[in-house]
C-alpha cells in the first residue's frame, strides 16, 4: 500500500473558559487526512489524526518538515515485513535529521501523523484500532470497556457555584462516576467553596472528585492547598506545579498523602523517565497522564510503557490526558487504568463516538474500523472536507 496524499488543516476549538494557567479564546488544533491507494467500496481508505487539546496547532512543522519526509520517503520504507503500514517505521522516517531534546511542538506534529497512520493501518486491516493494537503491540486481547472520568469544572465569566454544580450533575446523569474540576485560578478560600459545592453533588464523596491546577502553583502554594484538601480524600491532585519541576513534585509527594496525577505536558520518553526517576511519584497510588497524541504518538507511548514497566509501574496507573478516541483504543488494548473524557468541551474534536454510552463510569469500545471518527458526525464532516 501507498500513501498518495496528505491534507493538513487547522480548526478552532476555542471557548470562553479558562484553567489556572490559560484561557481558550484562541485555542486551535491541527487536523490531518492521509489518503491511501487502498480502495474499499469504491472509496480510498483515509487515515485521520488531530492533536488532542490544550496545545496549539503545529501546521508549520507538519508542512515544512514532517509531512514532506513522509511523502518523499521510499513507500516500501513505511511498510512492515508483511507489507502492512508500519507506524514505527514511519516514525523513524519523519524524525530523520531531528536533534534530541527540546521537544516543543514537534512532538505534537508527529503525534498527529502517528494517529492518522494508526487509523489508516487499522482501517486497511478492517478492524477497530484497539484490536489492531492488541494484535501488533499487545497481548492479543483488549479490555471490553474503559474507565472514564468527566473533565470540566473550568472557570468562565459569570459562572456561579450553581452553574458548576449543574455541570457536574450533568456528568453524573450521563453515567460518569468520577468528575474533575479546575482549581488554582482563584484564591484558596474561593476554590474550597467551589470544591465543597461539587462535593455536595457527589454526596460528600471526595474519592469521586479530581482537581487540576494546570501547573500553576509554586511549592508553598502547592503544600498549602495540599494541607487544605487532604481531609476530602480526593481522587487526585493534578499537575500541581510546573510539569518539568520534578523536585517540587517530589517534595509534594512527601507531604500530600493522597494520589497525585501529572504528565499531560511531558512529551517524550526522556521527560517521562525523568518524572519517574526524580518526581517522587508513588506507584501504589499516583497516576501518569502522558497524552499519546501530544507526545510523538503511540510509537513513543509504547516506549514510555516499556520504561514504566522497567521501573515497576503497572500500565493500570496510566490514564491519558485529552479525552479523545485514539487514547480510548490505546487504553483498552494496552490495559491502561482508563482515559479522560470531555463530554462538553473542545468541540468538535472532544468526546467519543456519538453513540458511545457511559455506564457505571465505563465506556465500551465499538467495532468501527480504525479509530472510528466516522461515528462522530460533526467531527467527521470537518475531517472529510480536508480531502473532499
Ligand atoms: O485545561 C486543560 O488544558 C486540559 C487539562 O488540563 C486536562 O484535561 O487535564
Ligand atoms: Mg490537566
Amino acid at each position: 500500500m501507498r500513501i498518495v496524499s496528505a491534507h493538513e488543516g487547522v480548526i478552532p476549538i476555542s471557548s470562553s473558559m479558562s484553567n489556572a494557567f490559560i484561557d481558550f479564546s484562541t485555542m486551535d488544533c491541527s487536523v490531518l487526512a492521509l489518503v491511501s491507494d487502498v480502495v474499499v467500496d469504491g472509496q480510498p481508505v483515509v487515515g485521520y489524526g488531530f492533536n488532542s487539546n490544550g496545545r496549539y496547532s503545529a501546521g508549520e512543522i507538519l508542512r515544512r518538515r514532517i509531512l514532506p519526509r513522509l511523502l518523499e520517503a521510499d513507500p516500501d520504507s513505511l511498510l512492515d515485513a508483511d507489507g502492512g503500514l508500519s507506524p514505527s517505521a514511519a516514525w523513524d522516517v519523519v524524525m530523520r535529521n531531528e536533534k534530541p531534546g527540546g521537544h516543543g511542538e514537534r512532538s505534537v506534529a508527529v503525534g498527529v501523523v502517528d494517529m492518522a497512520l494508526h487509523d489508516l493501518a487499522a482501517k486497511v486491516a478492517g478492524v477497530p484500532l484497539h484490536r489492531w493494537i492488541a494484535d501488533h503491540y499487545g497481548d492479543g486481547g483488549s479490555d471490553e470497556s474503559v474507565f472514564v472520568y468527566a473533565a470540566g469544572g473550568y472557570y468562565a465569566p459569570g459562572k456561579t457555584l450553581g452553574d458548576l454544580q449543574d455541570e457536574m450533575r450533568g456528568f453524573l446523569d450521563l453515567g460518569y462516576e468520577v468528575v474533575k474540576m479546575k482549581i488554582g485560578g482563584a484564591d484558596l478560600a474561593e476554590d474550597l467553596r467551589r470544591i465543597e459545592a461539587v462535593l455536595e453533588v457527589l454526596g460528600g464523596d471526595g474519592s469521586r472528585l479530581a482537581v487540576d491546577v494546570n501547573g500553576r502553583f509554586d511549592l508553598d502554594t502547592a503544600l498549602a492547598y495540599g494541607r487544605a484538601i487532604d481531609p476530602y480524600g480526593l481522587f487526585w491532585y493534578e499537575e500541581v506545579g510546573d510539569p518539568l519541576d520534578y523536585h517540587l513534585n517530589a517534595t509534594l509527594a512527601e507531604h500530600y498523602r493522597g494520589p497525585i496525577a501529572t504528565g499531560e505536558n511531558l512529551f517524550s520518553l526522556q521527560d517521562a523517565r525523568n518524572l519517574v526517576r526524580y518526581g517522587g511519584l508513588r506507584p501504589d497510588r499516583d497516576w501518569i497522564q502522558v497524552d499519546p497524541a501530544l507526545s510523538y504518538g503511540l510509537v513513543e507511548y509504547r516506549r514510555i510503557q516499556d520504561m514504566l514497566a522497567q521501573h515497576g509501574w503497572s500500565s493500570r496507573r496510566c490514564i491519558p490526558h485529552g479525552g479523545h478516541q485514539f487514547s480510548l483504543h490505546i487504553a483498552a488494548a494496552l490495559r491502561l487504568g482508563g482515559n479522560e473524557s470531555y463530554p462538553g468541551e473542545f468541540q468538535p474534536t472532544g468526546g467519543f463516538a456519538d453513540d458511545a454510552a457511559v455506564e457505571g463510569g465505563r465506556v465500551r469500545l465499538d467495532d468501527r474500523p480504525g479509530i472510528g471518527f466516522e461515528g462522530k458526525a460533526a467531527f467527521h464532516r470537518v475531517l472529510r472536507q480536508l480531502h473532499a
